[in-house]
């Protein structure tokens, strides 16, 4: 099957969050790819990438940028498909920067914001399996199963001292 999420994000530097989509992916057995782009560094290959993305079968895009985070919100502007943003956390101003630039899009232009950093990352693949779990029941089905296995993982293991 060929990718049906793209995995996008501004510099190398980010992947030690976005890593944490690709591994929530993949264990969710949905099909993805991961690249490096940028609106700053690379704009004609953001407008490129984000036109050819659903031609090419890809159904949700995931964008991690950390700062003057303006990847998520230029995607969106040039496809039609659900982009979700993920700030990565900044060494200056740990992540609130990213946070503020991908939330405040003007009304038009959606990106649906995740949070800041590791817990942003997770989130993103689990909600990519929503999305994609109307069309795709398979992913749907992972999506649930994932959930009921964290449900009773926190029920078995009530005692905090207890590893
Ligand atoms: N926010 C953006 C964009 C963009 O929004 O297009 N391109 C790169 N960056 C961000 O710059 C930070 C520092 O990048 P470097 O580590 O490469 O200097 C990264 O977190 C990246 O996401």
């Amino acid at each position: 099957m060929t990718a049906l999420v793209g995995v996008i994000m501004g510099s190398k530097s980010d992947w030690s969050t976005l890593s944490h989509t690709a591994d929530m992916l993949e264990q969710l057995g949905i099909p993805y790819e991961v690249k490096v782009v940028s609106a700053h560094r690379t704009p004609d290959l953001l407008f490129q990438y984000a036109e050819e993305a659903a031609d090419r079968g890809i159904e949700v895009i995931i964008a991690g940028a950390g700062g003057a985070a303006h990847l998520p919100g230029m995607c969106a502007a040039k496809t039609h498909l659900p982009v979700l943003g993920v700030p990565v956390q900044s060494s200056m101003l740990s992540g609130v920067d990213s946070l503020l630039s991908i939330v405040q899009m003007p009304a038009g232009v959606p990106v649906a914001t995740l949070a800041i950093g590791k817990a942003g990352a997770v989130n993103a693949a689990l909600l990519s399996a929503s999305i994609l779990g109307g069309k795709h029941p398979q992913f749907g089905k992972a999506l649930q199963d994932f959930r009921s296995q964290q449900t009773d993982n926190v029920l078995n293991n009530p005692d905090p001292r207890q590893a």
